[in-house]
């Protein structure tokens, strides 16, 4: 078998389908996307397929090494994501080959079904008392919501009590009925993270997510010592080379890597490996498409260590299309009591709309980039 093309999409709300095909006529499927990249993981994408075009798809391991070792430059969350694609594609052709579900060919399910969690509030968090009442009523009972808005090096109590104050709210209104990670995303300084975990502490998050930014990872330790809170972290680390560092450290309990980033489904599953052997669990990051999560579940359900998956419905980000909007075969996706259950079909387990992507693609507008936001003074604040 032999690849001969490699076709991409951008497509609202801010993913991009990956479709590479053979010569034998099976097809497969990837997200290769960085949020507000999007041109320029396509761009890397095709300077790959000079790599990829006349090989066989099914030689993955090789494939994976040659797209990262060839380049002298490597790693970094373009060519990370690039390669995931990539690699969720080359992983959807073997398992169709073969007619089994990737988690077959990596040694087969671990667990029945898997726990999902659902972001409430938005950007800005402001009323999630709402939006937690309205997803209980769909079956969920772990959530994730941003911890703060913008946020100074150092900052004020008045800004820390209204973190902790919606904090108290979300435990004052469920009690111990519901959990919740709380996503700093990078907008808290270490002098703040460590002021604000110790705030939290009395409300017991399930995990505070991003405590500092990833350039400040030396951080973990230290705030992990401090307090009991789980931390985790992942979304911007893009290989096992990034993690070694984080696990060799210690402070992170809960790793969260994203497919569509860090190399794919082949190096995902060696991180998750590597994870269990630190005693840390691992929740895959995944506020993107369809593609993204079947590649996620995929290895959720050969991991001994994976707790939590995230997926994107009702996200506040899906702006435009919705998480299953280019899927056929939606029902496999169905989420019951919070928990999804292996997707049974062959290779990554997604029927992709494929007209359905190129009309999307076709019509798309303008690409999605994060907002760029400033302080009181000026200077620009972490999103
Ligand atoms: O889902 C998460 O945990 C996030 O922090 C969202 C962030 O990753 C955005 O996708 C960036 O555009
Ligand atoms: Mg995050």
């Amino acid at each position: 078998m032999k690849i001969t093309k490699l076709t991409t999409w951008r497509v609202p709300p801010r993913w991009m389908f990956l479709k590479i095909e053979t010569d034998e006529g099976i097809v497969g499927w990837g997200e290769p996307v960085i949020e507000g990249r999007a041109r320029t993981v396509e761009a890397a994408v095709h300077e790959l397929s000079g790599y990829l075009i006349g090989q066989d798809p099914r030689n993955i391991n090789d494939l994976w090494q040659m797209m990262y070792r060839a380049g002298f430059y490597r790693g970094g969350p373009i060519l990370m994501s690039a390669i995931a694609g990539i690699d969720q594609a080359l992983w959807d052709i073997k398992g169709k080959a073969l007619g089994v579900p990737v988690y077959e060919l990596l040694g087969g399910l671990v667990r029945e079904k898997m726990k999902t969690y659902s972001w409430v509030g938005g950007d800005r968090p402001a009323d999630v008392i709402a939006d937690i009442r309205r997803l209980r009523e769909a079956g969920f009972d772990t959530f994730k919501l941003n911890g703060t808005e913008e946020l100074g090096l150092l900052d004020s109590a008045a800004k820390v009590d209204d973190a902790v104050g919606r904090i108290a709210e979300i435990r004052a209104a469920f009690g111990n009925e519901i959990e919740f990670g709380i996503d700093f995303h990078g907008r808290v300084s270490a002098p703040m993270a460590r002021v604000l975990l110790r705030a939290l502490e009395p409300y017991r998050p399930l995990f505070v997510e991003e405590p500092v930014l990833p350039e400040q990872a030396e951080h973990y330790p230290l705030l992990a010592a401090q307090t009991a809170i789980p931390l985790a972290a992942g979304e911007r680390m893009y290989s096992r080379y990034d993690f070694k560092r984080v696990f060799a450290a210690g402070g992170i309990a809960i790793i969260q890597p994203d497919l569509s980033h860090a190399g794919g489904i082949s190096e995902c599953f060696r991180i998750a490996a590597m994870a269990e052997a630190h005693d840390v669990a691992l929740a895959p990051h995944c506020p993107l498409g369809p593609v993204a999560l079947a590649a996620c579940l995929q290895v959720d359900f050969v991991s001994h260590n994976a707790v939590l998956q995230e997926q994107s419905m009702g996200i506040h980000y899906n702006k435009d299309a919705e998480l299953l909007d280019y899927v056929k075969n939606r029902d496999d996706f169905r989420i019951e009591d919070g928990f999804i259950r292996p997707l049974p079909k062959p290779g990554l387990g997604v029927e992709v709309d494929e007209e359905r992507v190129i009309a999307a693609s076709a019509a798309h507008a303008q690409d999605w980039r994060n907002p760029v936001w400033r302080h009181a003074d000026g200077s620009v604040a972490e999103w």
